[in-house]
């Protein structure tokens, strides 16, 4: 019998882990093993970082996540959201949206239309009013404060912005799974810092699940809870973040927790990598 009242938020209150993979794995057509047995459970409103080398099989577990990628063996659950939509309650599967280290922005449409272009072609902004749709876009734009450059056309914008309208276009359908790719590998790190601030405030007000990939341990460490280290496939270790109460804080970079951590992290992509040299085979 379940107890699913929901909560104020049209939310089931007893809903923990947002997603959940079981003994995934992944062998791509060409014989390579992308994935091995993966297990991870990710509690909703979490913030994971996947870490570890080029080729280790991060990106594939993302699209996995995404329900975008076939097991070849195992299984990989995402939460089912139930919620009030015109007085009527409503299970779906979960919205997910991605933002890539490409904005991939269309480069014919201004600000404005790239962002809501998920309302119009996705079900959930179908459903809403004309009005309401515009309304969010908005909301949305001013959250990423790019509500002034709205009429702009993407080759007017600079790098920043156009990663902060890609994070945007990947909010405006309020999802309840973000997965983000590299998404500030291409920049500098003063913006590479500004961004992952925006996207800790925007965290902080839309409590959505997300997923970061990165090669960049200190971003790591700044944006998550838990770091998960990976090497060919397989989930190397998950290390909850010491750190998880100051990471916001402008000095935190600076506290010797931090360098610990980082070395912790660090010594453990070594020690997957000389496994390697030693010739084990797994
Ligand atoms: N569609 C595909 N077909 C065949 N092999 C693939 C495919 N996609 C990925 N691979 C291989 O699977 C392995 C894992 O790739 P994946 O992109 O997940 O790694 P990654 O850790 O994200 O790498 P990077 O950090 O370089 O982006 C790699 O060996 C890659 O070459």
């Amino acid at each position: 019998m379940s107890s699913n009242k929901e909560s104020p938020l049209g939310r089931p209150p007893q809903s923990p882990q947002a997603v959940i993979c079981k003994d995934a794995s992944v062998v791509f057509p060409n014989d390579v093993r992308a994935l091995r047995d993966v297990n991870l459970s990710i509690p909703q409103g979490a913030r994971i970082a996947l870490v570890g080398p080029s080729g280790c099989g991060k990106t594939t577990l993302l699209r996995v996540i995404a329900g975008l990628q076939t097991l070849s063996a195992g299984e990989c659950q995402r939460m089912e959201v139930k919620e009030r939509d015109k007085g009527q309650y409503d299970r779906r599967r979960c919205a997910t949206s991605f933002v890539f280290q490409q904005p991939a922005l269309l480069p014919w449409a201004t600000v404005q239309r790239n962002v809501e272009l998920p309302l119009k072609l996705g079900r959930r902004g179908a459903d809403d009013d004309l009005a309401n749709g515009q309304q969010r876009v908005r909301d949305v734009l001013m959250e990423v404060q790019l509500d002034d450059a709205m009429n702009r056309f993407p080759h007017q914008l600079s790098g920043g912005m156009k990663m902060r309208a890609s994070i945007a276009r990947a909010l405006v359908t309020n999802p309840d799974l973000l997965l983000l790719d590299e998404p500030f590998a291409a920049l500098d790190d003063l913006l590479r810092n500004q961004l992952g601030r925006l996207v800790t405030k925007l965290w902080r007000s839309h409590r959505f699940t997300s997923v970061l990939v990165t090669h960049n341990i200190a971003e790591a460490i700044q944006l998550c809870e838990r770091i998960v280290v990976m090497h060919r496939g397989r989930l190397v270790t998950q290390l909850q973040n010491p750190l998880r109460e100051k990471m916001e804080s402008s000095d935190v970079r600076r506290s010797p927790e931090f360098a610990d951590f980082y070395g912790m992290i660090s010594d453990t992509l070594e020690a997957a990598a000389k496994s390697d040299d030693s010739g084990d085979p797994s």
